[in-house]
């Protein structure tokens, strides 16, 4: 038997019309629509695709989204007095500095600087700490797409024994607090971690968040679980390959995420909502 698709770009566009008609609900009453800034160093290529993905979906729900371009060699004083004068621009409620940042510069301090209420990618501490309460604020985009995906599934997540494999501060982590959040049971899974392929095997929804192409193999996933490929890996001929032995695994598997086409869209629909919220945040009276 063969795994239901859990179509990432198909639910992307579902969750763009709702925000683009959020917007337009807006903007007719007299507001002004969400504005998002996008800080993007130097040229790394891959970062490039991801910026201009960005814009495009900000332009096709009607946000006002603005591009800062800085050299490579930027200082970080430079980088904290822009995001300084996006903090105090009213008409700008999102701000993303897009990582990973240059050597010369402390991602830390950089995110730190940013108004919470601007965080659009949820990494401040202030967004962080929220979470961990299970009182969220703005939430990492990449794991809250994931959540909404599985509620596309129909599956209930309590109970469920939820395996990650990955442990970054971006995806692995703040995924573990979504998941026990919705009263699965969590493994976090890491370089260190033994016997994996075992709790693989245990697991109902597995989150494969390593950056290993095809790492995932069919005989490590329990037949009918929910199978998350949250890798990206650029293969020498150009295609893009998941964490995830997709044509293997989707033989086992109930569910599963292709790549491209799945975690990625939703990672971008996701940001707008974020965007969407903050706008909210700072028009509330
Ligand atoms: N501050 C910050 N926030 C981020 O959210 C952030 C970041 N930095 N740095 C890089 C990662 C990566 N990321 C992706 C977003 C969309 C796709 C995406 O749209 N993927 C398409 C394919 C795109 C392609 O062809 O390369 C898909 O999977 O179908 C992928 C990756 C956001 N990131
Ligand atoms: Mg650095």
């Amino acid at each position: 038997m063969s795994a239901k698709i859990l179509d990432g770009k198909a639910i992307a566009a579902e969750l763009r019309g709702q925000i683009r008609h959020d917007v337009e609900t807006i903007t007719r009453s007299g507001q002004r629509p969400p504005g998002l800034a996008v800080i993007l160093v130097g040229e790394n290529p891959a970062s490039q695709v991801y910026v201009r993905n960005k814009q495009k979906a900000c332009e096709e729900v009607g946000f006002v989204s603005e591009l800062i371009r800085m050299d490579a060699d930027t200082h970080q004083d430079q980088l904290l007095n822009v995001i300084d004068e996006l903090n105090a621009r009213t008409e700008i409620d999102g701000i993303l500095v897009q990582l990973p940042l240059p050597d010369q510069i402390d991602e830390e301090t950089i995110i730190e600087r940013i108004l919470p209420t601007k965080d659009v990618d949820g990494f401040h501490p202030y967004n962080v700490g929220r979470l961990v309460l299970r009182m969220p604020l703005l939430r990492p985009c990449t794991p809250k797409g994931i959540m909404t995906m599985l509620e596309h599934t129909g599956v209930d997540p309590a109970g469920k024994d939820a395996v990650i494999i990955g442990q970054s501060n971006i995806v692995g982590r703040p995924m573990a607090l979504e998941l026990l959040m919705a009263r699965c049971t969590i493994t976090v899974c890491h370089s260190r971690t033994k016997d994996l392929e075992d709790k693989m095997r245990g697991a109902d929804i597995l989150v494969a968040a390593v950056g290993r192409p095809n790492f995932v193999q069919a005989d490590w996933v329990k037949p009918g679980a929910t199978v998350i490929d949250v890798g990206i890996n650029r293969l020498e001929d150009g295609k893009l390959c998941g964490d995830v032995d997709f044509h293997a695994v989707k033989e086992v598997a109930g569910w599963i995420t292709p790549v491209p086409g799945g975690v990625g869209p939703m990672t971008i629909a996701t940001l707008l909502e974020n965007t969407l919220q903050a706008a909210r945040l700072h028009s509330t009276p």
